[in-house]
């Protein structure tokens, strides 16, 4: 008899709704946490990053409210008071994942490293504890590249930016993913000087009209972007340190943040001694997220590495995974992980939503996509709140399915929900064209995008003529 039915590594989104969701339906299960409960999301990812964007963007609020005759003066960034938001927004949000909370339902929570012993054991706090099942949920950190110059250089990443006692002078970002991103403008918008390297184009997971945009905003807000960038050397300073690109430009910057991806956290598991294959991805995982090698293991979160669909690192993928798993492993239901209707969301200002595919992505898989564009400045909500960029992009097949969804605008991630239900419930394109939308919002330029769609036949000869005729009739 093993001494847990489940064992779980890992207390962050992916482990804790695992955890969370089998306690509920009765196994005795250890969970096993080495720094803080709620991982990442929580203490170094997505609570810290909104809860600073949140500032910034109150101070870029407070910058343009002249505009609508408020005049205010230039906003005083008190950078003490910043962090205690920050770090207040995390000590609300943690008794959901606290051990406390994690105890109360019956798991036995152990704070510590674990590794395994053999494919059906684990080590932890020097005890070795038997399982039926065990699911690695230990998700990923910041990749650190190999640069010369970088170890003497104080770089910063996810889990050591929310911390500065100061106010960064110029804070240099490597990398202009969501990261990059979210962190430049949080930093511009509270008065830092912000440039960011970036060694192919930002956003470059994002259609391009659409990163177009936020480049513009980014621009104008004044942080530097250099695009196709690539960083030769760092080299310390007095304060700070001094970037040298490979053109040999020379930045001298206060902080270097690295934001350039992330890697699974394998290191320490000993997963040989498990038995658990893994790629430089991850953990390798059938489609419904159980060990290739080892069926006692599953593996969820940004450290899951399904066959031929790879990891996405977002919260609620974490929770998608844990689903999955209560459906095959628990209730031995066929279940698999499905991205089609995937949304992900950079909270810039505006913010940049996709869900589904991109134009580039529906080409590339041959099916024959096609765009169907409104601009969010021409919706009447935009021109009362003097919103001057923004664009919805829908990728729609030639039979009005939607494909994919983009959104430039503000708070486009509360549209992604929608293209998410439509997409995946497979709904005609007609059901977002005929919706009833309140006047005056920015979704209505999704409604006007997807009427385009039908524009043609709606507006043809054919119906004008047909018109015609029925006007004739008695
Ligand atoms: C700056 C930033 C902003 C982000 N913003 C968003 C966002 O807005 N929206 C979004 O959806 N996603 C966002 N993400 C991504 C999101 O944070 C991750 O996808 C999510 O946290 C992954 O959860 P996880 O449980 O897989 O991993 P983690 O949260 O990393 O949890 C894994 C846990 O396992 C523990 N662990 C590792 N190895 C061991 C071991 N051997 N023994 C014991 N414990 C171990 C770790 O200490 C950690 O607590 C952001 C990420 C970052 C870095
Ligand atoms: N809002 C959100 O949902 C959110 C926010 C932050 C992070 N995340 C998750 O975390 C993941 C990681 O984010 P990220 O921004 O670190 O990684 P990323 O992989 O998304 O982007 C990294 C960027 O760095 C660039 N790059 C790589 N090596 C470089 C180098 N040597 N020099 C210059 N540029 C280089 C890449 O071209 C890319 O544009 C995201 O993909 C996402 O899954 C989500």
């Amino acid at each position: 008899m093993p001494d847990f039915d489940l064992v779980v590594i890992g207390a962050g989104a992916a482990g804790l709704s695992t955890t969370a969701l089998s306690a509920a339906l009765g196994l005795r299960i250890a969970l096993i946490e080495r720094a803080e409960m709620g991982g990442d999301c929580l203490n170094w990812g997505c609570v810290p990053s909104k809860a600073l964007l949140a500032a910034a963007h109150a101070a870029a609020a407070a910058r343009h409210a002249g505009r609508f005759g408020v005049r205010v003066s230039e906003p005083e960034i008190d950078w003490p008071a910043v962090r205690a938001h920050v770090r207040g927004a995390i000590a609300r949000i943690a008794p959901t994942d606290s051990e406390a909370r994690f105890r109360g339902m019956g798991v036995e929570v152990i704070r510590a490293s674990a590794h395994f012993t053999a494919p059906d054991e684990i080590e932890a706090r020097g005890r070795r504890l038997t399982f039926r099942r065990c699911v690695i949920a230990a998700g990923s950190s910041a990749v650190v590249p190999d640069i010369p110059g970088l170890g003497p250089v104080p770089w910063l990443t996810n889990e050591t930016i929310f911390d500065l006692e100061e106010k960064p002078e110029h804070l240099l970002i490597l990398g202009g993913g969501p990261i990059g991103l979210e962190m430049a403008q949080a930093h511009a918008r509270l008065g830092c000087r912000v440039t960011v390297i970036e060694a192919g184009r930002i956003a470059g997971r994002d259609d391009p009209e659409l990163a177009e945009g936020l480049r513009r905003v980014l621009v104008r807000e004044g942080v530097t972007l250099l695009e196709g960038a690539r960083l030769a050397s760092v080299e310390p300073d007095r304060p700070g340190l001094t970037a040298v690109l490979e053109d040999g430009t020379r930045i001298a910057g206060s902080h270097l943040l690295l934001a350039v991806g992330r890697a699974p956290r394998l290191k320490g598991l000993d997963l040989q001694a498990g038995n658990i294959e893994a790629t430089p991805r991850g953990i390798a995982t059938d489609e419904g997220l159980r060990s290739l090698s080892n069926r006692r293991v599953w593996a969820v979160g940004d450290i899951a590495d399904p066959r031929g669909i790879g990891p996405r690192a977002f919260t609620h993928v974490a929770s998608q995974h844990a689903g999955v798993l209560a459906r095959r492993m628990l209730f031995r239901l066929p279940a698999r992980v499905d991205y089609a209707a995937l949304p992900r969301v950079t909270y810039t200002g505006p913010e940049l939503a996709q869900v589904g595919m991109t134009e580039a992505e529906a080409l590339e898989a041959g099916l024959d996509p096609r765009p169907y564009r409104f601009p969010l400045p021409e919706t009447d909500r935009a021109v009362a709140e003097g919103i001057e960029d923004g664009l919805v992009k829908l990728v729609v097949n030639p039979k009005g399915r939607l494909l994919g969804a983009g959104v430039l605008g503000p708070h486009a991630g509360e549209m992604a929900g929608v293209f998410g239900l439509m997409i995946g419930r497979k709904l005609p394109l007609s059901a977002l064209a005929g919706l009833v939308l309140p006047y005056p919002t920015l979704a209505e330029a999704a409604k006007r995008a997807a009427g385009d769609f039908y524009a043609p036949k709606f507006l043809s000869t054919f119906s004008k003529r047909l018109v015609g005729l029925l006007w004739r009739l008695p």
